[in-house]
């Protein structure tokens, strides 16, 4: 069983999330989920479907880490296994955030099947955890997309098992996934995978 109040505390960060991601355009209309650590074996994750601007009680449900519902006849989010993938990678994860915003959906497009997108030589790197200086690049695998959510979980943990120290990743024309240690921290990381996918689109359209 899962701590009431504690489930109280992050459905409020999860719908702070929510208003901050959606009033940037990151998260618009149904788009996007997000989810945050209640204990070690439990996850309060959006119901599916909701707007995610406009969360409020009864729109965050509990999971466990394997996905099943807790106490809920609400439906999770349809990718609910994306983000228990990630917790079982990542035992200090608190949060995970996928948004669908036009940057992340058009790079996710440009990258060519079978290659990485690298940031390398952008101070801003220094935003995501671990990361100390712009000489670290930051890789970020491209997955495709597709509606087989429990194939696509196993890829992605495949991946990160690998590659432990990466940020986030890409589902190509979909969006993108990214967590933290705490809510603040994954926002962060939101915040600058935005502004590095924005430099990137800036520098294709000067240099094409
Ligand atoms: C309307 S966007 C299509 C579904 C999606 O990609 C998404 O992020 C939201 O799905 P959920 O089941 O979590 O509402
Ligand atoms: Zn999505």
């Amino acid at each position: 069983m899962f701590d009431v109040n504690q489930y109280a505390v992050v459905a409020d960060s999860i719908a702070d999330a929510g208003r901050f991601l959606y009033e940037r355009g990151w998260s618009p209309a149904t788009s996007s989920n997000y989810s945050a650590r209640v204990d070690q074996d439990h996850i309060a994750i959006t119901v599916s479907g909701r707007h995610k601007g406009q969360l409020g009680a009864g729109d965050v449900m509990v999971v466990d880490i394997q996905g099943r519902p807790v106490q809920s006849d609400s439906r999770a989010s349809a990718e609910t296994l994306l983000h228990t993938a990630l917790y079982q990678v990542f035992p200090d994860a608190g949060a995970v955030l996928h948004t669908h915003s036009v940057n992340a959906t058009v790079l996710s497009r440009l990258v060519p099947a079978g290659e990485l997108l690298t940031f390398d030589g952008y101070e801003l790197q220094k935003a995501f955890d671990g990361v100390e200086t712009h000489e670290t690049a930051v890789t970020v695998p491209v997955f495709d997309n597709t509606q087989d959510i429990e194939a696509l979980a196993k890829d992605t943990q495949e991946w990160f098992l690998k590659h432990p120290e990466q940020p986030g990743y890409l589902i190509r024309g979909h969006g993108l996934y990214t967590w933290g240690k705490t809510m603040a921290d994954c926002l962060r990381h939101v915040e600058a995978f935005e502004f590095l996918f924005e430099c990137e689109l800036a520098t294709m359209r000067v240099r094409p």
